[in-house]
């Protein structure tokens, strides 16, 4: 899915009332029905209370009178509140005057807000992508009532005060929604840590926009669902051989952390490598040949952690990093391989680490290297951030600068392309933060970025999905707190089976 800015959804939305020749109140009146099904399939009209509904001047302020002209007409018991306003949109005024008389509905005083208990389901349609500006005076005195009511907020396309693309002050006042009901795209603000206490869960209901003016809008930001993904994993041809699908190299483990090794070995396994070797540290040997039997072992003459680099000429792709430690030989055999390798690299983990420390190796990344910061990492290797618009922006930059792709781990785990485009990554939830889940993800990319067949974006695009896709699996049989990165790799396989058999765009 694209992501629009909201100049763009503006956009859409008019091309949509011209393309199907409709009036804009025809169009309010399709969000409307979708955020009144979405509800409708969820609160029994017969539930205790009223359902209030918080209007503001605009489109948003529409959508929430036609919602509640709707579920009134359903049997709900329905309570109106609008914001006073010196002017009000022309959808707005018409849908005000298509409430039915006996709904009540009055202006806000904010001298005498409403009473709301933690439970009162509440709608927020004050603003949308309308906003201009922080929330002020009134408004801003009924979105915090809202949010000091705790009550259980629904917020209309936008959770009223939030900027959809781009950073506010740090003390705006925003509501703070249980749910964002957005329409046929998602925002991007939804995807950034710093909105989550707005946002909540969110959902995007389809408005039918017009595909069209989606198709040729020019964006720099995607949302990676299965759609995106489709034709982009072919299936095995018949005649496969394993020096297919190439053999890989991974530099991992020290002492103490050769587990890394032996879950980035077991993913490359899973995700679908020709051969793998693994270059460990002698201590590592027999933990290697017995956690990773199909893996070979090429052991350093140093006991604890790597020290030397092997020759490179048989792999078709090299991963650095997982557990691999920060020692000074160590770094050496990475600068060493930043010099040599001609094949594509995956950097993670303590490699991140010793490019942040040692910044002059940035210099040697080869174009289109992968790299896999979380942000801590990705800190070191540029700076701190004011906040997470800033980091996308360092991320941007950083991937265009040093023409690699950057991935930035986080619940929606971000990946810059050397062209500066961003794509947001869907699966994956919470249990999937616990140790060893990046060092998995590092050895699906080595697979992916080892098979000749994928392009560094898809091999990219298909290994954040996948990995996401195989921890969502393996939470539904252990339960998000009891996931451990080994479960994770055991869902590999049906990941990637899933993405094979989508059916490729014509
Ligand atoms: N494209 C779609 O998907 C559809 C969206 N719909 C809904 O329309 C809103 C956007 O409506 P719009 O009228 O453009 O904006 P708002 O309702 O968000 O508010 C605009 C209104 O408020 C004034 N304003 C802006 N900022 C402030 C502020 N800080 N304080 C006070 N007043 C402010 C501004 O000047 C305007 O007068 C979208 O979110 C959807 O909910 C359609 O219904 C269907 C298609
Ligand atoms: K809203």
């Amino acid at each position: 899915m694209k992501i629009l800015s909201a100049d763009q959804t503006r956009q859409a939305d008019q091309a949509t009332i011209q393309a199907e020749g409709i009036r804009s109140e025809e169009l309010m009146e399709r969000a409307a029905t979708a955020l009144s099904s979405w509800l409708m399939e969820r609160v029994e009209p017969d539930e205790p209370g009223e359902i209030h509904i918080f209007c503001g001047p605009g489109n948003n302020g529409g959508d929430g009178l036609v919602v509640a002209r709707q579920l009134h007409e359903a049997g709900y018991a329905v309570r109106v509140w609008l914001l006073p306003a010196p002017k009000h949109s022309p959808d707005f005024t018409l849908n005000r005057q298509r409430l039915p008389e006996e709904l009540p509905c009055a202006e806000l005083n904010p001298q005498k807000l409403p009473r709301l208990l933690p439970h009162t389901i509440v709608l927020d349609a004050l603003f949308g992508t309308g906003l201009r500006r922080p929330l002020t005076d009134v408004a801003a005195s009924v979105v915090q009532h809202l949010n000091k009511a705790q009550a259980r907020v629904i917020a209309v396309d936008v959770p009223s005060g939030l900027y959809t693309d781009a950073p506010q002050p740090a003390d705006s006042v925003v509501v703070q929604a249980r749910y964002t009901i957005s329409f046929e795209l998602p925002k991007l603000a939804f995807l950034l840590p710093q909105n989550a206490p707005f946002v909540g869960q969110w959902h995007v209901l389809p408005i039918g926009l017009n595909e069209e003016f989606i198709h040729t809008s020019l964006v720099d930001t995607y949302y990676v669902d299965a759609v995106l993904l489709a034709g982009r994993l072919p299936q095995r041809p018949q005649f496969s051989h394993k020096g297919t699908f190439g053999h890989a190299l991974l530099l991992a483990g020290s002492r103490g952390k050769l587990g890394a090794a032996v879950l980035a070995s077991r993913a490359c396994l899973h995700g679908g490598v020709g051969l793998l070797t693994v270059r460990v540290p002698a201590a590592g040997y027999d933990i290697l040949q017995i956690s990773a039997p199909e893996a070979m072992a090429l052991t350093d003459p140093a006991t604890d952690f790597v020290t030397e680099l092997p020759d490179l000429k048989p792999y078709a792709a090299i991963g650095i990093g997982p557990g691999i430690g920060q020692e000074a030989a160590t770094r050496d055999v990475l600068e060493q391989l930043l010099r040599e390798a001609d094949v594509p690299l995956v950097l993670d983990a303590d490699a991140l680490n010793l490019l942040g420390a040692n910044r002059e190796l940035l210099d040697l990344l080869p174009p289109d290297t992968l790299l896999t910061p979380h942000p801590k990492e990705f800190e070191r290797l540029t700076e701190p951030a004011r906040d997470d618009y800033h980091r996308l922006e360092l991320l941007r930059n950083f991937a265009r600068q040093r023409r690699c792709y950057c991935v930035l781990k986080g619940a929606y785990t971000a990946l810059a392309t050397p062209d500066g485009t961003l794509y947001f990554n869907s699966t994956g939830n919470p249990g999937m933060a616990t140790g060893g889940s990046g060092d998995v993800l590092t050895g699906l990319l080595l697979a992916l970025r080892t098979d000749q067949r994928l392009s560094p974006l898809d091999a990219a695009l298909l290994g954040l999905y996948a990995h996401g896709r195989a921890g969502d699996l393996a939470a539904e049989e252990t339960g998000q707190a009891g996931l451990v990165a080994g479960d994770i790799v055991r869902y590999i396989g049906p990941a990637l089976q899933k993405l094979t058999t989508l059916p490729a765009r014509l």
